[in-house]
């Protein structure tokens, strides 16, 4: 158990740019995926997808998230160094994971329970990567999210792209994280 509370607590989320040279086997990113598919899934709907970049592909990702920075944004939301960002992101990380979540034609399950449940996988497959020394962060940001995103990731209207993964060995100290104590979010009641 101190393991697991260890790993849980160590969590942290480290950017591309602090990552080192070293590659991340492919091996390594299956083992990450498959804890992450292992999340708990209301209706057995397993609406978790995963478009794993590396190598070249990453770049090709990056010219992507480029152009389509620029169509979403106007001259006042546009951010030159959000733009850069996303280039250092993508040359830095050795491996860029596009999380998306399929629904279901039925629509059966609701979208809040299959969000929930891409989170779960999500939250799976970094707590497999600090377990493995790797650093993650998961990036939500305009691109990321949008449909363009989802249309780019092979999903289809009634999905959605979920953001990125960003995965690789850090080169510098592991991170301290912070929390405010739990007591102050939690309330019981007994009677
Ligand atoms: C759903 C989700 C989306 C996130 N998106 C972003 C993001 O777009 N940009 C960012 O800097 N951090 C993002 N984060 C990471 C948070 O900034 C990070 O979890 C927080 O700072 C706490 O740090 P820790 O993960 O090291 O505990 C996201 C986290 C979650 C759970």
């Amino acid at each position: 158990m101190s393991t697991l509370n260890q790993v849980i607590r160590d969590r942290r989320t480290i950017k591309p740019k602090h990552y080192s040279d070293r590659p991340v086997e492919d091996t390594v990113v299956e083992e990450l995926l498959e804890n992450a598919n292992w999340a708990p899934t209301h209706g057995m709907t397993e609406p978790w997808r995963f478009v794993v970049y590396t190598g070249t592909a990453r770049e090709k990702l990056a010219n992507f998230m480029v152009e389509t920075y620029r169509e979403l944004t106007d001259e006042t939301t546009f951010k030159p160094s959000k733009l850069d960002g996303m280039r250092v992101s993508a040359t830095c990380a050795p491996v860029i994971i596009a999380i998306g979540m399929k629904r279901q034609t039925s629509g059966k399950i609701s979208l809040v329970d299959e969000l929930l449940a891409v989170g779960c996988a999500v939250q799976n497959l970094h707590l497999s990567a600090t377990a493995r020394g790797l650093g993650g962060f998961w990036s939500t940001n305009v691109v990321a999210t949008s449909d363009a995103m989802r249309d780019y990731i092979g999903l289809e209207s009634d999905d959605k792209a979920l953001g990125l993964f960003y995965l690789g060995y850090p080169k510098g100290a592991w991170p301290e994280g912070n929390r405010a104590s739990v007591a102050e979010k939690t309330q019981w009641h007994r009677e």
